[in-house]
């Protein structure tokens, strides 16, 4: 099955995964403390405004993934002080859905030592929900926020778990987890 991007979150880590079709020469990469996904240096050019963006990013108490630019006023509102459910609603609902071929939604999630949340904006729906046990939201066909199995609960360990899940396509995952001091990353890129 192709689900196209997807972010899992639970209480302890949250996950992004790149699946796609047409856009395949692509990795992921730590830039100024974010994670990026962005072309490989053999990508075709294209102006796709959807394919380069943060997709992992993190405040002082909490982090953020998901599948384009909306990751970003998600993680500027929490830094002013927003609610994370407040902040999924006001970035997801000014950006909403990608105005491509597809209308494809915009997915993503947040998780902090107090709590964790997923969340999409489609044409025909804003879900945001907070999160109580692993729960996976994509932008194609599982494009509501449903339970997923997944074991890890480390960043490494989901990375991982997300680029071997078995939807096609697998281009990069990204994962993001509190630690003591922070956050810690991880990514897989094959
Ligand atoms: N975030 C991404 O990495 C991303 N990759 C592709 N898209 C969008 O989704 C469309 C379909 O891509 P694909 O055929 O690879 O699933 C692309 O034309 C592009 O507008 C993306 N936008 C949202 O998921």
């Amino acid at each position: 099955m192709y689900v196209g991007r997807f972010v899992v979150v639970s209480p302890e880590v949250a996950a992004y995964r790149v699946s796609s079709r047409s856009f395949p020469n692509r990795h992921v990469y730590e830039r100024d403390g974010a994670l990026v996904v962005g072309p490989t240096e053999d990508a075709p050019e294209t102006d796709n405004p959807y394919i380069a963006y943060n997709c992992v990013r993190t405040t002082d108490d909490t982090a953020v993934v998901g599948n384009g630019s909306h990751v970003d006023p998600i993680t500027e509102k929490l830094a002013l002080g927003y609610p994370a459910r407040d902040a999924l609603v006001t970035a997801l609902h000014a950006l909403d859905f990608e105005k491509d071929d597809y209308d494809t939604p915009r997915v993503a999630g947040t998780v902090s030592p107090e709590g964790a949340y997923i969340a999409t904006v489609r044409r025909d729906a804003l879900h945001v929900q907070a999160v109580t046990e692993p729960t996976l939201v994509a932008t194609y066909e599982r494009d509501t926020p449903a339970g997923y199995d997944l074991d890890a609960t480390d960043p490494a360990g989901a990375a991982r778990e997300l680029y071997d899940a078995d939807f096609e396509h697998a281009v990069c995952a990204a994962a993001v987890a509190p630690v003591d001091d922070g956050f810690e990353t991880a990514y897989v890129n094959e």
